[in-house]
């Protein structure tokens, strides 16, 4: 009876979810990277705005932690496109946050469209850049929609 117990299986289900999502951390930092990178190679200027997270030094563990915050804060996005309400609120809390912070423009919302539409489609197989496009629309109106 001792065998996987109540507590034997949440160990093993908290194990076996950090298997995964030191995997899928690891494709977040090498994806949202090849998007940042694609932007900056759109745009330069962007890059700027990046200084405070080490935008500097591609390899360092801060330019990485901001990266995955961003490719999460896109990942809750799309997880509220099917919760209007909820998706409202998570892109004016979004929106604020960039709005508070120097030098981001409304332009770089639509090239970090574009990088994207570059980079997914290499990484996921039958992407639909017409859905995501419009989907992108959608979220990113409303976190550019105050920004100069
Ligand atoms: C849909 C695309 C984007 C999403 C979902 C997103 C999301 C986020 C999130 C979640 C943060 C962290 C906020 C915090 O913890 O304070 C952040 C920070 C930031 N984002 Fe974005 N972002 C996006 C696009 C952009 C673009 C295009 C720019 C400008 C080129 C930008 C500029 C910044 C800056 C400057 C910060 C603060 C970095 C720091 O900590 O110093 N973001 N973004």
């Amino acid at each position: 009876e001792d065998c996987c117990s109540a507590a034997d299986r949440k160990t093993v289900l908290r194990d076996w979810q950090s298997v995964w999502s030191a995997e899928f951390t690891g494709r977040r930092v090498a994806i949202g990277t090849a998007i940042f990178e694609e932007l900056f190679a759109i745009d330069a200027g962007a890059k700027d705005v990046f200084k405070n997270v080490a935008v500097d030094k591609p390899e360092s563990a801060e330019w990485a932690a901001h990266v995955i915050r961003v490719i999460n804060g896109l990942d809750l996005a799309i997880n509220l496109l099917e919760d209007p309400r909820a998706l409202k609120e998570e892109l004016l809390h979004l929106a604020k946050q960039h709005r508070e912070r120097d030098g981001v423009k409304a332009v770089y919302f639509d090239e970090i469209g574009r990088a994207l539409l570059k980079v997914l489609p290499q990484v996921s197989s039958n992407f639909n850049s017409g859905a995501w496009s419009r989907c992108f629309s959608r979220i990113a109106d409303v976190i550019k929609s105050d920004l100069p």
